[in-house]
């Protein structure tokens, strides 16, 4: 069965692309209005049929045909389960409609189309939710062509509405992280704005940007530009904060994991923008190793076992992490130190968690239930409000806490730079196992949290070395 439609779609593909002339758009909205563009492009091919009404029949009723059987549910993501789109984060008062755009753009679809052709249809009709893509012939020469695109519109508008429940494979969301720089923008004569993408996948087929474009408060449209060798790229940035590209992140852990568990379901949820593309691990048969080859993820031993030949060395880590191209080293409950040829490779990029308020309960032998076990026996009090002489006694009180640290990672164990904590409370009749449970809850919060602002280039360095997390809201507050 699958075999007979691939076949279906590369020859629609082949029927589109093999002919000398023709254009196609695609069109985030039903929409009759054709952007002009100041320079042509040329861009995909229509076949040359007998005569123009054969052209016209055989494209009709092929692209018709073909997108009724393209976007029948369990064709495009067949091997992988299917996941519907999740709806959009609601975008901060502060994001300019072509952020909220672009991040449909750039996070649920152009994956999709670019892995798998421009012919490819998807997702629901709801602007508000996701977005409605068109693939339409746009002419630059003369009526022929727009009467072909208005028939191919009516076709792909019946063909779409087959595909309103049509969800996006995963793989295409994780096609996303192969996904290329900041996007840029071209200034077109109307002021609109187009954001473009470099599209790897379509460089075969001599497309190499898809592009959003949107006009304030009005319908937005994705087109699949070509940028023919020579032509100059007018491109120029524009005001509007575009979100940065998706992070590729690399998770280390030696137990359970559920650390690493919880990031990877924010990330798959789409509350993070960055991906988990690989987990490092000393234990191959941990709690963490198994939870990643069930869901995909590339698992590495680092570092050597003692007498064995598995695992990598320190540089053959550093290697492998960039072959993956990581941005971003997250330490999870892992329990070897990190060498110092890591920490030069990824400076100001690797972070970890630990289950105690730093600097206290942390260093050499401090892991897992032993931090905690430290922290019952201690006793240790804090006061939740300064004390000074003109507070009375009763009026201070005591507040026993503990809680996780995120921290940058340095070549000592917890001394690196603190980025985030988070107060726990230890009741008077704690277990070491119950306080971990507590704490343990707060870590996954935190981490997210942490993740997600790394993730948006939220991070900054004071000038005395202390990093801060910028607001999501107000960027000129810090958490
Ligand atoms: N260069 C760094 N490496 C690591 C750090 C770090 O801050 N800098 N953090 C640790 C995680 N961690 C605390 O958060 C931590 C892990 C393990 C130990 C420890 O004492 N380990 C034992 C060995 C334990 C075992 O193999 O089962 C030891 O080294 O003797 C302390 C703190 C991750 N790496
Ligand atoms: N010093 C390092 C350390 O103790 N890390 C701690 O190991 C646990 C891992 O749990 P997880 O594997 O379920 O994420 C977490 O509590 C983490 O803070």
């Amino acid at each position: 069965m699958q075999e007979s439609q691939a076949s279906l779609r590369h020859s629609l593909l082949t029927s589109l692309l093999h002919s000398p002339q023709g254009h196609c758009r695609i069109q985030r909205q039903p929409t009759t209005e054709v952007v002009t563009r100041h320079t042509p492009r040329r861009l995909l091919c229509f076949s040359p049929a007998p005569s123009v009404f054969a052209r016209l029949r055989f494209l009709r009723s092929s692209a018709r045909f073909c997108l009724l059987r393209l976007c029948r549910p369990g064709l495009l993501g067949s091997a992988v389960p299917r996941l519907s789109l999740p709806p959009p984060r609601a975008s901060s008062a502060s994001a300019s409609p072509s952020s909220s755009c672009w991040q449909l753009f750039e996070a649920q679809l152009v994956p999709k189309l670019c892995s798998l052709s421009p012919v490819a249809c998807s997702a629901t009709v709801n602007t508000a939710t996701t977005p409605s893509w068109k693939i339409v012939p746009d002419s630059v020469s003369g009526f022929l062509l727009l009467l072909l695109r208005r028939l191919l519109v009516e076709s792909l508008k019946k063909g779409l509405g087959f595909c309103a429940e049509h969800t996006i494979p995963m793989e295409a969301q994780q096609i996303l992280s192969r996904f290329c720089p900041k996007p840029s923008s071209l200034l077109l004569p109307s002021h609109k704005k187009l954001h473009t993408l470099p599209c790897v996948g379509l460089k075969n087929l001599g497309i190499q940007r898809l592009g959003c474009s949107y006009t304030e408060g009005k319908k937005k449209r994705v087109f699949c530009v070509r940028r023919t060798i020579g032509e100059e790229a007018a491109e120029v940035k524009v005001g509007a904060t575009m979100p940065a590209r998706r992070k590729k992140l690399a998770v280390f852990v030696s137990g359970g994991g559920s650390n690493f568990k919880s990031i990877h379901e924010a990330s798959l949820k789409g509350l993070l923008h960055g991906d988990v593309l690989v987990l490092v691990t000393n234990k191959h048969d941990c709690g963490g190793a198994e939870y990643a080859r069930n869901n995909g993820i590339p698992v590495v031993l680092f570092p050597k076992v003692k007498d064995g030949s598995d695992g990598l060395s320190p540089s053959e880590l550093v290697d492998t992490l960039r072959s993956f191209q990581v941005d971003f080293i997250l330490l999870a409950g892992f329990l070897k130190l990190i060498p110092v040829e890591l920490i030069q490779a990824y400076e100001k990029s690797i972070l970890n968690i630990h289950p105690s308020l730093l600097p206290a309960f942390g260093g050499k032998g401090y892991y897992g239930l032993k931090v905690h076990k430290a922290v019952i026996a201690s006793g240790a009090r804090y006061t939740s409000r300064q004390t000074s002489h003109a507070v009375s006694l009763e009026l201070s009180h005591f507040v026993w806490e503990t809680g996780p640290t995120i921290h940058f990672v340095d070549e000592h164990y917890d001394t690196g730079r603190i980025l985030a904590q988070r107060a726990v409370p230890v009741l008077a009749n704690d277990t070491a196992e119950e306080l971990a449970s507590r704490v343990l809850k707060e870590e996954h919060r935190l981490y997210v949290e942490v993740v997600e602002a790394l993730c948006e280039e939220r991070i900054v360095w004071r000038e005395d070395g202390v990093p801060l997390i910028r607001s999501k809201d107000n960027p000129n507050e810090f958490c």
